[in-house]
């Protein structure tokens, strides 16, 4: 599990711990990987060319600190001051005893991290707020040849959203310090971040906010048959999708809870006749259930689907036309639910849901707020799909997954999700597990479907599912260059 703590949780961690060199282990694990970046790409530290870009608080400190270090291994280090008057003295005398170059000519700074090996971002780390000051914002667009490693979170980032305001620097590294911060998991943020290292400095942070499942925890919630299963116990779940209008989305869902576990599928859509013509093993029947999928391609039937969905004591997942009709009729929909509810926008959708207080653009931009305000208005967990899935309670708490890939932005890729889900909610994993348990898959059976780089359909998905649940169910730890998240492996070696 990847545990991400909020800025009030760190310092509070931090106070807890006042006295111990927390500085001196997050600079020793910098300056370690920063070392081994510049091994990596030429050979040696020894006049590698560094260029530190320290603000005024101690994330600056922390970066002239690691400059100091690869100083006294023989780089060649300059450090460009953003606010002079306040960079972090110590710091500062430690890179200037190594007889570093300093300055706050910011034309020199500009030049040199064109030309730089290896670039500190330390300008700003959770001490910021806001977008960038006006003196670091040419750094976010100017070209670079060098590796940027990002000091604890990429600049110009908010650390507790993802959010971006303004310009931020895009790193190709990010090395963070005791716990990983939201934004280092969720995009616009995430995408600055690249690969992420955690260096453990002693922190002991609460129960985290936010959290990423990865391999193992997925593995350990995947559910498995036992000797003694019948399809009830497996779970079965119910489709109320696909109409004569939106025939595939009822086919892709099938396809979708087919290949999520479920003991059987009882499909309940107006695309039944081909629906058992490609899958035989569908129940067309009315009988028992132990979760519903409403809404995917539901069309003309959504009302009525969504006020036999909503009646049921089951699980139900509410999905696309499910959600605009949900919308319409409000949060007061889901009042008398006994059974857990699970909503899965997309940003148009979510904005729909927030009857208008929101924008898809900005649902998009702010997803973790966004995804928390939904589930804290409908009472129920929603799944916020997009370039990183936002699975929020409406406690606040939240799990990110970020196996997905842009290829999955295809039609009906939703419709599989949705079937997916629904058996994990069938076989019984709550809405917070199933969620980002389907989530994950599905993402990684995008990934598998496209391979090196292809265009894919919902049916190629669905038709990986299988190949990436038996991966996952071995729950051993990806390889390196085996996606564990989005950003694992973006830079070749970059990422350990
Ligand atoms: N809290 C902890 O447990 C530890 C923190 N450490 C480091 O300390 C950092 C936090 O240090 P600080 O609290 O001094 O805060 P920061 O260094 O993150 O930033 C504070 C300063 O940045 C300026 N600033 C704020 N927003 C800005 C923006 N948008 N653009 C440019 N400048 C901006 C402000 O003037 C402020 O003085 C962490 O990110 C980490 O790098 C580590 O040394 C290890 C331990
Ligand atoms: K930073």
């Amino acid at each position: 599990m990847r545990h991400a703590h909020t800025v009030e949780q760190v310092r509070a961690a931090e106070a807890e711990l006042a006295g111990q060199p927390l500085m001196d282990r997050a600079v020793a694990g910098l300056a370690a990987t920063c070392a081994r970046v510049l091994i990596r790409r030429r050979g040696r530290v020894y006049g590698s060319r560094v260029l530190v870009l320290a603000g005024s608080g101690d994330n600056g400190g922390d970066a002239l600190f690691a400059g100091a270090r690869l100083a006294r291994r023989g780089a060649a280090v300059t450090a460009v001051l953003l606010t002079p008057e306040r960079a972090h003295p110590a710091a500062l005398a430690a890179l200037r005893a190594t007889g570093s170059q300093v300055t706050s000519d910011q034309e020199v700074g500009l030049a040199d991290f064109s030309r730089a090996d290896l670039i500190l971002d330390g300008i700003v780390g959770i001490g910021g707020s806001g977008p960038l000051r006006p003196a670091a914002e040419p750094y976010a667009h100017q070209p670079r040849r060098g590796v940027l490693v990002a000091v604890d979170l990429p600049s110009g980032v908010d650390a507790d959203t993802g959010e971006v305001a303004g310009a931020a620097l895009r790193a190709d590294l990010t090395v963070t310090f005791g716990t990983h911060k939201p934004s280092l998991l969720i995009d616009p943020g995430a995408g600055y971040a690249g690969p992420v290292q955690l260096v453990e400095i002693g922190l002991r942070p609460p129960t985290a906010p936010v959290e990423a499942l990865q391999h193992d925890e997925v593995a350990a919630l995947l559910p498995r048959p036992a000797a003694e299963s019948d399809k009830y116990k497996r779970g079965v779940v119910g489709l109320l999708a696909g109409s004569e209008r939106y025939p595939g989305a009822g086919l892709l869902a099938v396809a979708g809870a087919l290949h999520g576990g479920a003991g059987a599928v009882r499909y309940q859509g107006r695309a039944a006749e081909e629906a058992v013509r490609r899958h035989p093993e569908i129940l067309l029947t009315a009988g028992r259930v132990q979760s519903l999928v409403v809404g995917p391609g539901s069309g003309e039937d959504t009302a009525e689907s969504l006020d036999d969905a909503l009646a049921s004591q089951v699980p139900v997942l509410v999905d696309a036309d499910g959600l605009t009709e949900l919308a319409r009729r409000g949060p007061r929909a889901l009042a008398g639910r006994s059974a857990p509810t699970l909503l899965t926008p997309h940003a148009g959708e979510a904005a729909r849901l927030l009857g208008g207080d929101a924008s898809a653009e900005q649902v998009a931009a702010a997803r973790l707020r966004h995804a928390r305000e939904l589930a804290a208005r409908y009472g129920a967990t929603v799944l916020l799909k997009g370039s990183t899935t936002v699975v929020a309670r409406p406690d606040g708490t939240a799990r990110v997954n970020s196996t997905g890939t842009a290829w999955l932005a295809t039609a009906g890729s939703g419709d599989v999700l949705a079937g997916l889900i629904g058996a994990l909610l069938a076989a019984g994993l709550p809405p917070f597990d199933a969620a980002p348990v389907g989530a994950y898959l599905h993402g990684l059976a995008g990934r598998l479907a496209a391979g090196s780089g292809a265009p894919i359909t919902a049916s190629d998905i669905a038709a990986a599912l299988p190949a990436v649940w038996r991966d996952a169910a071995q729950g051993d730890r990806p390889q390196e260059g085996r996606p564990q998240g989005r950003r694992a492996g973006n830079v070749a070696g970059l990422g350990d």
